[in-house]
């Protein structure tokens, strides 16, 4: 099933399935040849690859040339590659390799320009565009998951989400059936599933069990940014016997969404950690439009208007919705908030 034409952000929608899919591909060629990839480490020590700078870039600039007054809050800026020619060299020229046939090339200040799109500021009032180009870099690297996460904000909540997955098992109990899957989800449309070699698209929702105990939760894969022994004990205390689902990237929430798992636990392992908008906000509608809950550590709503970052909130917690209260009580209870 596909959203008819004339359901509200279906431009928005087309325009967005299109660039995470020219994303997705251009990181899924950088991979293939990741052997050679140049990384640099940013300021804040995380791995950012010539894929990251490519997929902003190609993502910006199809969002600009569609919606030219639309400001993007973006992950990546271009600093970096405007002091390492041969770097910028390697973007521009993945950032080409994706373009459509006949588009004409874009050019070494085409490409930096569009990376520097994503510097908006973001807030309460008007319309903006998120994008994580890769978010999981780690697992991008390890040949895990990751996601290309991009959303629209207007007036300060999600109205609409295109998250490409591509190393994402179609069915995880069967990862050696196809891998690839795009997640879309428009307020008060649904979720959606597609794969990336179908435009079929089919409605997910979230999984239906009414007792905690009788899921699985999933996590970080990297302790540093969620703290597993608090959410082992959060499982503890909810009489979850089975081992957590770790996995790198916003695909948690696409799991979340399509009912493998039913809960998500995101707990800070520093105080001073804000998150990044750009981490939740597509991942955030994917769940509520699936039939999810999704709320801080505290119980709190994510507040997307306060900028860049989440710094209202503290971790996550997202859920099937039907169990949402009895795990926020036990979030709650363990971190003694
Ligand atoms: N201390 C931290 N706590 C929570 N999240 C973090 C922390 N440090 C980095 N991150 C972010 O976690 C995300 C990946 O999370 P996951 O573990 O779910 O795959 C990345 O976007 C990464 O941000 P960044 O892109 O700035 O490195
Ligand atoms: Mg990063
Ligand atoms: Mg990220
Ligand atoms: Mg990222």
């Amino acid at each position: 099933m596909t959203a008819s034409s004339a359901l509200p952000l279906s431009r928005e929608r087309a325009v967005g399935i299109e660039a995470v899919l020219r994303a997705s591909r251009l990181c899924q060629a950088v991979f293939a040849r990741l052997a050679q990839a140049q990384t640099v480490t940013k300021a804040d020590l995380s791995p950012v690859t010539v894929a990251d700078y490519g997929a902003q870039a190609v993502v910006n600039a199809l969002l600009h040339a569609e919606f030219p007054s639309d400001p993007i809050v973006g992950e990546e800026d271009a600093a970096d590659l405007r002091a390492d020619a041969r770097l910028a060299a390697s973007v521009v020229e993945l950032t080409n390799s994706v373009q459509p046939a006949g588009a004409a090339a874009m050019s070494s200040d085409d490409v930096l320009a569009a990376i520097d799109l994503g510097q908006y500021a973001g807030g309460k009032t008007g319309r903006f565009w998120t994008l994580d180009p890769i978010d999981g870099t780690k697992g991008f690297l390890r040949g895990e998951q990751y996601a290309v996460c991009l959303a629209l904000v207007v007036d300060g909540v999600v109205q609409l989400a295109v998250q490409g997955c591509p190393n994402l098992p179609h069915d995880l109990a069967h990862p050696e059936e196809g891998r690839g899957s795009l997640f879309i989800a428009v307020r008060g449309q649904g979720a959606f599933e597609r794969h990336f070699d179908s435009a079929d698209e089919r409605r997910i929702s979230v999984s239906g069990v009414s007792s905690a105990s009788e899921t699985q939760f999933c996590e970080s894969v990297e302790a540093a940014h969620s703290s597993q022994s608090d959410t082992a004990q959060i499982a503890d205390r909810l009489g979850i016997t089975r081992p957590p689902v770790r996995m790198d990237s916003q695909c948690k929430y696409a799991v979340i969404a399509r009912g493998d798992a039913g809960i998500y636990l995101r707990v800070p392992t520093r105080a001073d950690y804000q998150e990044k908008i750009w981490d939740h906000a597509g991942g955030s509608l994917l769940v509520e439009e699936a039939g999810g809950s999704i709320c801080d550590v505290t119980g709190k709503p994510l507040d997307f208007s306060l900028g860049r970052t989440l710094k209202g909130n503290k971790g996550i917690i997202a859920t099937n919705g039907r169990i949402h209260a009895r795990v926020v009580e036990a979030v709650r209870s363990v971190l003694r908030l």
